[in-house]
């Protein structure tokens, strides 16, 4: 039986028949548009493939330094975020012997109910939104940093952003709210960069662990094709994830213990047994200045035998805490989750 479907195509573009609640739809550049108006240099292009390689040989046990995912919770101030890149570039510099430092470079923010949802989005924040806007901010902002040699890292939130800025991210995280997502774990499967799967808010790990092995995979799956029209995507596997412990409901989960049981929950599921610890998140319970108390323990444990930690996450700005939106804004303090400070990042990272 011939089970092909003969779909007729309209001679003439019909009038838009949106029956759902959406009301609004305004163009935005395709992918390749805005890779053409701003393009990646051949030489930042090759850069970037090298820090991807870096990442590699630490999650995969050839390089025994320690991955360090570090900057503001999010980007709101493109020049608070650059002063920001250049004091780490320096310090990546000084310590490289013992860490391979990226920045986070965060323009989505995933929001437990509503809230601002980064600069992508929303880069004015007047609550009207402005993609258009927030894709070339957003894109313009990761070349500048990328320029100055800074691996960078972003979550992935939209299955559609990393088509316009993923040529510039060097390492990748799926969220705690996401991980269990089909469509996310899709996504990674044709990402080409390293990219760490969060535990579940709830703290739970299996999801996180079903989340590596479905993305090891190839898939076929619907997505936009750079030229702008829908596409069937085809993607390959992706062979370099891992498993972020962030805690979870109030529980922490960077003990020595908690780290045991992920690494045999990993071994079991035969999937990669590097762990990277979130020290920020439900670990530091949203008190800043935990995450300092949380990296020296996480580090202690690597120094004292734990080889499968391979990395740590921070949120750090330039200044500690964090502040409601208004008029008044200080500057270089975050928007949305609590950072320790500059000062704090210099004395630990030189001090670990
Ligand atoms: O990392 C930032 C926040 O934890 C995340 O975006 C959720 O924020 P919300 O609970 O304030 O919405
Ligand atoms: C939102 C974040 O983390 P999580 O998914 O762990 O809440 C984040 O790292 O910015």
């Amino acid at each position: 039986m011939n089970m092909s479907l003969n779909i007729e195509t309209p001679k003439e573009a019909s009038q838009p028949t949106r029956t759902d609640r959406a009301s609004g739809e305004i163009r935005l550049p395709t992918p390749a548009e805005l890779r053409a108006s701003l393009p990646l240099p051949t030489e930042v292009r090759a850069q970037i493939q090298r820090h991807r390689e870096s990442i590699r040989r630490v999650l995969h046990g050839e390089d025994s330094r320690t991955i360090v995912v570090i900057g503001p919770c999010s980007i709101h101030d493109e020049v608070a975020a650059l002063e920001y890149g250049e004091k780490l570039k320096k310090l990546a510099d000084d310590v490289s012997d013992r860490f391979l430092i990226i920045m986070r470079a965060y323009l989505e923010k995933p929001r437990t109910t509503v809230g601002w949802k980064g600069l992508l989005y929303d880069p004015e924040r007047t609550g009207t939104g402005d993609l258009n806007e927030g894709l070339l901010r957003s894109r313009r902002l990761l070349l500048n940093l990328s320029d100055m040699g800074l691996p960078l890292a972003t979550e992935a939130l939209s299955p559609f952003a990393m088509d316009y800025l993923g040529d510039l991210v060097s390492w990748a995280a799926i969220g705690a709210r996401t991980t269990e997502s089909q469509v996310h774990r899709e996504l990674v499967s044709g990402l080409p960069m390293p990219t760490g799967f969060k535990n579940g808010t709830d703290g739970s790990i299996g999801p996180a662990i079903n989340a590596m092995k479905s993305a090891a995979h190839p898939h076929h799956c619907f997505g936009v094709g750079i030229n702008g029209s829908p596409a069937m995507i085809t993607t390959q596997g992706n062979p370099d994830t891992h498993l972020v412990l962030r805690g979870g409901r109030g529980i922490t989960n960077y003990d020595a213990d908690s780290i045991r049981e992920a690494m045999d929950a990993l071994s079991t599921a035969g999937v990669s047994a590097s762990v990277m610890v979130d020290c920020s998140h439900d670990n530091a319970r949203k008190q800043s200045s935990r995450q300092l108390e949380i990296a020296r323990e996480v580090m202690s444990q690597k120094r004292t035998g734990n080889r499968n930690i391979a990395g740590l996450m921070l949120e750090s700005f330039l200044e500690e805490g964090r502040q409601n939106d208004s008029n008044d804004l200080v500057y270089g303090c975050s928007l949305t989750d609590p950072c320790i400070s500059w000062e704090q990042t210099e004395e630990l990272l030189r001090g670990l």
